[in-house]
């Protein structure tokens, strides 16, 4: 088992944002995380990646308990947060230079993401020059420069124009091949194009947690299982 959450709860003050939330993700699966806006998916990925102190609940990732082994496990994830936050004053490669050597990488790997992410021809911009797309494949890139066997993408294809979002799905698909991948998304496409399973929540609770098949069988497509679920 990769990743093991059991009953973790996030509140907000008084606003519970996770409620009671348990899954097992196995190695080598890439899971969707759908669900209306303030479901609760990006407080689901920054808890894993811990990034948010949680308030009752257990993490687990290969066997270790992230709050026990923070270092560790942390170090063998990725993360691209929503908005994606990256340092605007610096050069693309400085940037990616300085994720590289926090995570002891080598120079090889950087041109290795930069190619991979198809980052080549901006690569000596000041990442405040570049556009959005572009900026969201430097994360992209810092994300997985250090090979992570968790990659958590919130949003990954936000922003991107039609042939960037193929491209970067490309990239996520090979990448799911080895590692685990949970990324979040509003579009249905990307979910069918990418992920095995997939995951609703819906104020804070997981209403359904299934291989993509099992929502079209019985919904006859995600975008009506979606509407059924979580229409007031
Ligand atoms: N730092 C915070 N302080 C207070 N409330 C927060 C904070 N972060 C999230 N919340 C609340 O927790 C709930 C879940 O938010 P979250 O960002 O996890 O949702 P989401 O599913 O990612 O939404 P979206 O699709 O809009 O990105 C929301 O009601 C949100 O307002």
């Amino acid at each position: 088992m990769s990743l093991q959450i059991n009953s973790l709860t996030k509140k907000f003050g008084t606003q519970t944002a996770l409620n009671n939330v348990s899954l097992k993700i196995g190695k080598s699966e890439i899971v969707g995380l759908l669900g209306p806006n303030g479901a609760g998916k990006s407080t689901l990925m920054k808890s894993i990646v811990g990034a948010l102190k949680i308030d009752e609940g257990e993490i687990f990732f290969e066997g270790k308990n992230i709050s026990q082994h923070s270092l560790e496990t942390k170090s063998k994830m990725g993360f691209l947060p929503e908005n994606n936050p990256l340092y605007a004053e610096m050069y693309v490669k400085e940037y990616l230079t300085f994720v590289a050597e926090i995570h002891g990488v080598s120079k090889a790997r950087i041109e290795e993401v930069i190619e991979l992410v198809g980052i080549t021809p901006e690569k000596t911009k000041k990442i405040s020059q570049l556009s959005k797309g572009y900026r969201q494949r430097v994360g992209l890139a810092q994300a997985i420069l250090h090979s992570p066997e968790l990659l958590i993408l919130d949003e990954p294809t936000n922003g991107l124009d039609p042939n960037q979002i193929v491209e970067i799905r490309n990239v996520i698909k090979e990448i799911g091949r080895e590692k685990t991948v949970i990324l979040s998304t509003h579009v249905m496409q990307e979910v069918e194009a990418l992920c095995s399973r997939v995951i609703l929540l819906h104020k804070g609770n997981i209403i359904q947690d299934s291989p993509i098949a099992e929502f079209k069988d019985k919904f006859g497509s995600l975008e009506e299982a979606f509407a059924d679920y979580t229409t007031e």
